[in-house]
């Protein structure tokens, strides 16, 4: 199967997604740290093996789009459960750089603090300090890129490793959810997350997993998260349209349960995969990438 890459060429997915592979995910609990990532969901799931599948076609190279608290990371946290998967999440290696106080970490914290985006030159030296050449089986990105300049750079990144992006998955969420999402959220200095609704911790205000008090994210307070819509709007959605027009676009419904949500991307993906008569033979003539 192929996917449109930059070029208009289209991107080899081999048969990694199976359109007729059921979904049925419960979510358990927040939540664990990986290594170096936001805190993850655990979940439990029936599936088919997409990861046995995965080794039989070409690399997932995908990207997370959306407004903060879309729900990117439980996304992201069930997509590296099903694929083998090298995850990056920008704004997790942002806040570990300003905890560790490093050069970067100091540049972003006026910005993060207030709701502004890193400058992208920041931000993308970091992204290609951190992609590994060679990314086995795939690559998922979260919060990256966020700006034209951004998406250029990850063009030009995959290409130098003879790769193109599979999808830029957009869960779209309105506003509204957004800043109810946001309001609630609490956090505790190691990153574990809970909301005041929606996943409360056991006790009041203490996080489940290692007893720290919970708090709001540093930029989660009102003026900050206004700052990060109008970024979002600014200069993010623009890339929706670009994705669009390259037939890597792959938008879902953010607002339903995190497993409605990943249903659909599910079945996006195997869409994807499975182009229409109509397309393949737009396509036909032109050269796969991984
Ligand atoms: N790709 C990026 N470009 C510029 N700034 C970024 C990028 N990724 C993260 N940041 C900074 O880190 C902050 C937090 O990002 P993130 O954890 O992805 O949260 P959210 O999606 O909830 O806004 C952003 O508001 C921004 O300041």
């Amino acid at each position: 199967m192929r996917f449109a890459s930059n070029h208009g060429e289209r991107c080899s997915f081999g048969s990694s997604i199976s359109a007729d592979v059921g979904v049925s995910i419960s979510m358990v609990r927040a939540s664990t740290h990986a290594s170096g990532a936001e805190p993850i969901q655990r979940f439990t799931h029936r599936y088919e093996t997409p990861r046995a599948e995965q080794r039989h076609g070409a690399p997932l190279n995908l990207t997370l789009l959306g407004p903060p608290e879309a729900g990117k990371g439980t996304q992201a946290a069930i997509l590296r459960e099903q694929f083998d998967v090298v995850y990056l999440a920008t704004g997790d290696m942002l806040r570990r750089h300003r905890g560790r106080g490093t050069d970067l970490g100091l540049a972003a914290s006026k910005p993060m603090h207030a709701g502004r985006l890193v400058p992208d030159d920041l931000v993308i030296a970091m992204v290609t300090d951190a992609l590994p050449d060679d990314s086995g089986s795939g690559l998922l990105l979260d919060g990256f890129p966020r700006t034209v300049a951004q998406a250029e750079a990850l063009d030009d990144l995959l290409r130098a490793r003879d790769r193109c992006l599979t999808a830029a998955i957009l869960v779209d969420v309105a506003d509204d959810v957004v800043i109810d999402r946001i309001s609630g959220r609490r956090v505790c200095p190691s990153g574990h997350v809970f909301h005041v609704r929606y996943n409360r911790p056991a006790r009041e205000s203490v996080c489940d997993e290692d007893g720290a008090p919970l708090v709001r994210r540093d930029d989660d307070h009102p003026e900050a998260v206004r700052r990060r819509l109008a970024a979002y709007h600014d200069a993010t959605e623009p890339l929706i349209a670009r994705y669009a027009r390259l037939g890597q676009l792959l938008r879902v419904n953010g607002a339903p349960s995190a497993d409605a949500v990943f249903s659909q991307i599910r079945q996006g993906l195997s869409a994807m995969a499975s182009p229409s008569a109509e397309q393949q033979e737009a396509d036909h003539g032109t050269s796969s990438h991984r």
